[in-house]
């Protein structure tokens, strides 16, 4: 179930016995070498060290590790957000960096979810989604349209005239992840988007995010600290080990898709759970 490597290759690290989703497409990020060191008041601070992962067009990454393993670092780098020291990050075949300056036609493949849903409170909830459309000049039919139509996918329907305050954290959410995918992009990178939620709109924002995931077929990098919350949407889980982080295994899910609540009372989702478990309390 668990491979134990820093190069980490989407065609052959399946060693689960059971083949990659047969939906999955081709491989659309790739991290090769990547670094990060980083100039602190104190010193130099080693954040990350030859990373390599590919992910495929479709696929949905867990990112877990104990704090200050370097999840954020290595989700702002492949967002644009932080140049890495050393490695490239290529977003289908796209270079995202050259030296310490990044490629923005690349970048408009990415959407970004933060923990914060950072909407703005003088606009609506429909203006606040179709706002990546505005900067990007679309006609306002058009990015209105498009709004409400994420509205309905993430299940804000009703809402679309509402201000961010009037709506639940939950809520407030969803329309982060409708706005970052209202330029339909390819990639989506989530860092511990609900990780401010109470438990019970955790686990309905969980399935929500999977039928999110399942209608745009987007490949998706989401950063948790919940173990639980990392097996059950990904197929695939990366663990990184702190000082510097690296990857320390990267764990398939070969749990049936879709998967519901069910799914997490499963023999086989306490056994990988249990196994991430174990690994990371080998670090302490
Ligand atoms: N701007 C910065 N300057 C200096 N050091 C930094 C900076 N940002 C992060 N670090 C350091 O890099 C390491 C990785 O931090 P990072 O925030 O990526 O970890 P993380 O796994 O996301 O942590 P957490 O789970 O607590 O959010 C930590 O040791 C942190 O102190």
């Amino acid at each position: 179930m668990t491979q134990k490597a820093t190069v980490q290759d989407a065609a052959s690290e399946n060693n689960t016995g059971s083949p990659p989703r047969p939906e999955l497409g081709p491989v659309e990020l790739e991290l090769a070498g990547v670094s990060k060191v980083y100039q602190a008041r104190l010193g130099l601070v080693e954040a990350l060290s030859d990373v390599n992962l590919s992910i495929r067009r479709g696929e949905f990454i867990s990112l877990v590790g104990r704090s200050g393993c370097g999840k954020t670092t290595l989700l702002r780098i492949l967002s644009g957000l932080l140049p890495p020291s050393a490695g490239s990050v290529r977003a289908n075949g796209q270079s995202i960096w050259k030296g310490a300056s990044r490629d923005d036609e690349a970048l408009k493949q990415v959407g970004l979810v933060f923990q914060e849903a950072n909407l703005f409170p003088w606009f609506t909830i429909v203006e606040n989604i179709s706002l990546p459309l505005k900067l990007r000049g679309v006609d306002r039919k058009a990015r209105v349209a498009r709004a409400e139509e994420l509205c309905e996918l993430v299940g804000l329907r009703g809402f679309e005239g509402a201000y961010p305050r009037e709506l639940s954290g939950g809520m407030r959410q969803r329309a982060a992840i409708a706005r970052a995918l209202s330029a339909r992009p390819s990639i989506l990178l989530m860092d511990e988007p609900f990780g401010a939620l109470d438990a019970l709109t955790r686990d309905k924002m969980n399935l929500e995010l999977q039928s999110i995931h399942a209608a745009t077929g987007a490949t998706v990098v989401f950063v948790t600290h919940s173990i639980s919350e990392a097996v059950f949407l990904a197929d695939r889980v990366v663990l990184l080990t702190p000082r510097p982080g690296r990857i320390r295994s990267v764990t398939s899910v070969p749990l049936v898709r879709p998967r519901s609540v069910e799914t997490e009372t499963g023999v086989e989702f306490g056994r990988i759970v249990r196994g991430l478990r174990v690994e990371l309390d080998e670090e302490s």
